[in-house]
């Protein structure tokens, strides 16, 4: 599939809405929508969250760079990226290249949307704590592989989907 890239990809922190968003955004472009922690999990039969358990972060970051590129290279839709990406600095090198949405989200709304549920190992025991650490250190990340951002506070997904379709000129 030489020449096929994602309309757009989205990136930002956990709760700040990039599966949701993604999702009703390729439903109104008419594309298909992929998200890179489904395609890990698809791709190794486990859930990002028994990943992490079984064998570690630094395996699960491995796994999605791997998956990062593979769907940069393959997908024509909207894309996805798990939360925590743009660690990687190859990811970060192949994003420069791309059309990439930062949906921003502050500490108090990201911490509501993900909940007490969360599922996110990185986020297990302090939500709040863990979550105010994740953003201060990857906001940088986020806005040098960004195209353009998106304040997701007090938005509802369709809104920002909205501010999502301007940036692009669709
Ligand atoms: N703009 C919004 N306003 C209110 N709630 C939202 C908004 N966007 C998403 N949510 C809710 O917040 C929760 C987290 O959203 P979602 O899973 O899309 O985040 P994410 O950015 O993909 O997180 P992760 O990095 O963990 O994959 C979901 O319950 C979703 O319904
Ligand atoms: O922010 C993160 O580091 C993560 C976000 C999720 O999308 C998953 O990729 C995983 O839970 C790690
Ligand atoms: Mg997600």
């Amino acid at each position: 599939m030489t020449g096929t890239r994602p309309v757009v990809v989205v990136v930002g922190p956990p709760g700040a809405g990039k599966t949701t968003v993604a999702e009703l955004l390729a439903d109104r472009l008419g594309v298909r929508v992929r998200d890179t922690d489904q395609d890990v999990e698809a791709n190794e039969g486990e859930t990002v969250q028994d990943i992490f358990v079984s064998r570690g972060e630094p395996v699960f970051r491995e796994l999605e760079a791997a998956a990062v590129a593979e769907a940069l290279r393959t997908h024509d839709g909207v894309l996805a990226l798990g939360g925590g990406a743009v660690m990687d600095e190859g990811t970060r090198v192949l994003l420069a290249d791309h059309t990439v949405a930062h949906l921003d989200v502050g500490l108090a709304q990201a911490a509501a949307r993900v909940g007490m549920n969360t599922g996110r190992p990185l986020l297990m025991g302090n939500i709040r704590g863990q979550l105010k650490k994740l953003m201060d250190a990857r906001r940088p990340l986020y806005n040098a592989v960004a195209t353009f951002a998106i304040d997701t506070n007090d938005l509802s997904p369709d809104e920002v989907v909205d501010r999502v379709l301007k940036e692009l000129g669709r």
